[in-house]
């Protein structure tokens, strides 16, 4: 069989499905106060403080599938939903309408372990294994490493709760790298801990990036994206805008912030709107109709055809 006849589809590891997300939040704007409200509600509100609620769209229909040998990028400004669309990845929260199905549980760098402030560092990176899925034998062989990496010294064995917050995150940081995850996210912001640290740190992420299937990295500077991966998805205001190669998303991406920063709002629309009408549509189809987040890749297809929506 040539080259050519692989099914591409066979290497996904990550299929985001149709994926929105919304949340509903307390607003102080005085005109959402006074919108859609009689007298009386006004009053009331007004009386108890109740700030009306408004509607923040963080995401709206992603779609794309990812595969094995891809570093993607997320890029997009502040606000366009790059972490949420990591924390959705990662299985920490759940879209109002979608889904999103992964060939082996993604772990994202920092903040997956749930740790107990009232047991010792030591004792919380044995937690955090297991809660990785490591087995028992798996986690115990894993500790020293993690020890090591964190570089806390004798705070290893004291209560987590009386760690700085620096502390703590640099042991959640060195906890999850120890999974050596096959779907690896990243974001940046979680970038932590003194120069040392992030010597360490940085290697044993290189390690990572280079053992795992597929890797997620959010980043607000295009070079590092340009750099490190091989595909960028480009989103604005929780909309999907552009999903290609990585130097070209980005190079469209940093004119489009270049366009904004310049104060040009039709130049930024134009590019805009000139990368949502090049943009191939993505129908992410799932052939099975219970399919839970574990998948086998091959139940992903691509299609021009639409998704018939077999959600639970
Ligand atoms: N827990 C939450 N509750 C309410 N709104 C949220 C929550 N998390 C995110 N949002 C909103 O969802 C939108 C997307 O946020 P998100 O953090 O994903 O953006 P981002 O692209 O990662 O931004 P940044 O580059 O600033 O980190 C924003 O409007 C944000 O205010």
């Amino acid at each position: 069989m040539g080259e050519h006849d692989v099914d591409p589809f066979a290497q996904a590891t990550v299929a985001v499905q149709n994926v929105h997300v919304r949340y509903r939040v307390p607003s102080t704007d005085a005109a959402e106060r006074r919108r859609g409200a009689n007298f009386v509600k006004r009053a009331a509100r007004t009386v108890l403080g109740n700030d009306p609620k408004v509607l923040v769209r963080a995401l709206s229909g992603i779609s794309f599938v990812a595969k094995s040998g891809e570093q993607i990028g997320l890029v997009g400004q502040n606000g366009s939903g790059k972490s949420t669309l990591l924390r959705i990845i990662a299985g920490l929260e759940n879209p109002a309408k979608g889904r999103v199905l992964a060939e082996s549980t993604p772990v994202l760098i920092g903040v997956n372990a749930a740790l107990v402030p009232d047991l010792s560092g030591e004792q919380n990176i044995r937690l955090g294994c297991l809660a990785m899925g490591l087995t028992p034998d798996q986690a115990d062989a894993a500790v020293p490493e993690v020890k090591q990496l964190a570089g806390l010294g004798k705070s290893i064995y004291l209560p987590m709760k009386t760690y700085s917050s620096g502390m703590g995150a640099r042991l959640r940081f060195a906890i999850a790298t120890a999974a050596n995850p096959h779907i690896l996210l990243i974001d940046e912001a979680l970038a932590t801990g003194d120069a040392a640290f992030r010597e360490r740190s940085e290697a044993r992420m290189q390690g990572l990036r280079d053992g795992a299937g597929t890797v997620f990295l959010v980043s607000h500077a295009a070079q590092t994206i340009e750099e490190t991966c091989t595909r960028a998805i480009w989103l604005n205001h929780g909309r999907l805008v552009l999903d290609g190669p990585a130097q070209d998303v980005a190079l469209r991406y940093r004119k489009w912030a270049w366009a904004v920063a310049k104060d040009k709002p039709d130049e930024a629309r134009t590019i805009i709107e000139k990368a949502f009408a090049e943009r191939e549509q993505t129908h992410v189809q799932v052939e099975e109709s219970q399919a839970p987040r574990q998948y086998n890749a091959r139940h992903v297809r691509p299609s021009g055809v639409r998704s018939t929506d077999r959600k639970k």
